[in-house]
């Protein structure tokens, strides 16, 4: 096993970077908004719905300042885009990381209102985040960054209007300095503690068993599925894992628990080899410790080109998005590529993927896990109560069967590809609503 394996990892822990420098910019929010036009002329829904659903209800903005250590004051700029709350409260993760964008958040979050819907789950969408690197700043820093801008958003979020939780970049730590943080102020305004402000929060705080590993487990029922109707044996299967967070390595740990061997990783610093399979509990570990794979002894540097041809039967993206274009979609030899993480295939690479015959489990489906755990946590803050990790994983694994199995329906129906009916099951469902509404009679 990796532990046999001597070769000594001397990759430098410095930022590689998110993809190749000849790529053009990527506008993510047109790609976003492209897939729900084409699920919109799949089921023919009405053309004001797509009108609603083309921009957020609100794009909040601020500007917020942060004693660092040193005792300088930075002025951070921090997102919270309000896509849609047709079916409940807005609800998506916070995100910290130096690629943060404005048009990205708006994707993000218009991705969380599909989420929502496809997952029947009485939530909208948004999504959050500061641009910055949280692996430069120290503890200390970090949640006076977390507390300035939880402080900034003030009301303008609450258990009954927009729900933050983790994304990448943030843990359940940070969802306690914001909970804090929202009770402290806004809270304490009304007399209330509201713990359902946020969710994703440590099990202590009033978070529920089973959201840490809640979107990896969810990408784990997707990939059982999907095994299930293509014949394919998860025992000895081989894994690409690119991004060994809370995604990433969750989905490598459970999958190892079928027999399946993660033999290949990377995360911001670089990307590691490892033939023989790496012990995904033990780099779990290590990551947690180092904040990432570098200096893992156990694997053998590679490029990030060499990881992406690397033949295996599973690729996991569960970094960022934009990973999989024209180029990358050419050199991957895997049966499936199951979307850990948002977006990370562009159209254009999608349409190599399937052309070569791999597979894709689409992202809104595969990874809303996440927020299907969230909502069970944010139910049980409204009830007062406590749930089982048993309790939370069966209905999570019975949400995210129907899920797949809706839009593999769907996608047979109208011979469609898995994502434009993911889209398209999410977009019945508001357009349900809508339609019941009667806002344009
Ligand atoms: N945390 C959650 O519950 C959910 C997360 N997601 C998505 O999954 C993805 C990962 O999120 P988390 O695991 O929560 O974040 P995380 O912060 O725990 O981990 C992110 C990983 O991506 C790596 N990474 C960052 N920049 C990179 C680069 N340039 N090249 C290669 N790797 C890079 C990091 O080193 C780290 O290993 C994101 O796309 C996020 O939106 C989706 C659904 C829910
Ligand atoms: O748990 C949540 O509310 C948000 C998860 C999230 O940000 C995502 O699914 O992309």
């Amino acid at each position: 096993m990796e532990e046999q394996l001597s070769t000594k990892n001397t990759t430098p822990p410095v930022s590689v970077p998110a993809v190749p420098s000849h790529r053009h910019k990527y506008e993510f929010f047109k790609v976003v908004q492209g897939y729900l036009d084409e699920a919109a002329r799949l089921i023919e829904v009405p053309g004001y719905i797509t009108t609603i659903l083309s921009q957020p209800k609100n794009e909040i903005i601020v500007n917020f300042p942060v004693r660092m250590d040193d005792g300088s004051i930075r002025l951070f700029k921090g997102y919270r885009i309000q896509h849609n709350n047709l079916l409940g409260p807005f609800k998506g993760g916070i995100r910290y990381h130096e690629t943060v964008s404005l048009d990205d958040l708006k994707a993000l979050a218009a991705m969380m209102t599909w989420k929502c819907a496809l997952m029947n789950l009485p939530l909208g969408g948004g999504k959050g985040g500061i641009k910055f690197n949280p692996n430069e700043v120290s503890r200390a820093e970090l949640q006076r960054i977390t507390r300035r801008f939880f402080h900034a958003l003030g009301g303008n979020i609450g258990p009954e209007t927009d729900i933050p939780a983790p994304d990448m970049g943030t843990d359940a730590k940070t969802m306690a300095w914001a909970m804090d943080t929202y009770m402290n102020t806004v809270g304490q305004l009304f007399k209330q503690a509201v713990k359902g402000v946020v969710t994703g929060k440590p099990v202590a705080s009033g978070g529920t068993y089973g959201r840490e590993k809640a979107t990896g487990q969810g990408v784990v029922h997707c990939i059982t599925e999907w095994a299930e109707d293509n014949d394919v044996n998860l025992g000895g299967a081989t894994l690409l894992v690119q991004g060994f967070g809370n995604v990433g390595s969750n989905t490598a740990v459970l999958l190892s628990k079928l027999g399946a061997s993660t033999v290949a990783v990377g995360d911001h610093t670089g990307y590691l080899y490892n033939p023989e399979g790496f012990n995904p509990h033990k780099l779990q570990d290590y990551v947690k410790k180092n904040r990432s794979i570098a200096g893992y002894p156990a694997g053998k540097p590679i490029s990030r080109e060499e990881f992406f041809r690397l033949k295996a039967d599973i690729f996991i993206p569960a970094a960022l998005e934009n990973q999989v274009g024209v180029e990358e979609a050419g050199w991957l030899q895997v049966r499936l590529v199951a979307e850990g993480a948002n977006g990370p295939c562009t159209p254009e690479g999608e349409k190599i993927l399937l052309e070569r015959g791999i597979h894709i489990l689409p992202d809104i489906l595969a990874n809303s896990g996440g927020v299907t755990v969230s909502y069970y946590e944010w139910v049980q803050n409204k009830r007062s109560e406590t749930w089982t990790l048993e309790e939370v994983d069966s209905r999570l694994e019975k949400a995210m069967k129907r899920a797949y199995r809706e839009v593999t329906e769907m996608a047979r129906q109208k011979k469609c590809t898995l994502r434009l009916a993911a889209y398209a099951v999410a977009l019945q469902r508001l357009a349900a609503v809508y339609g019941e509404r009667e806002i344009f009679p």
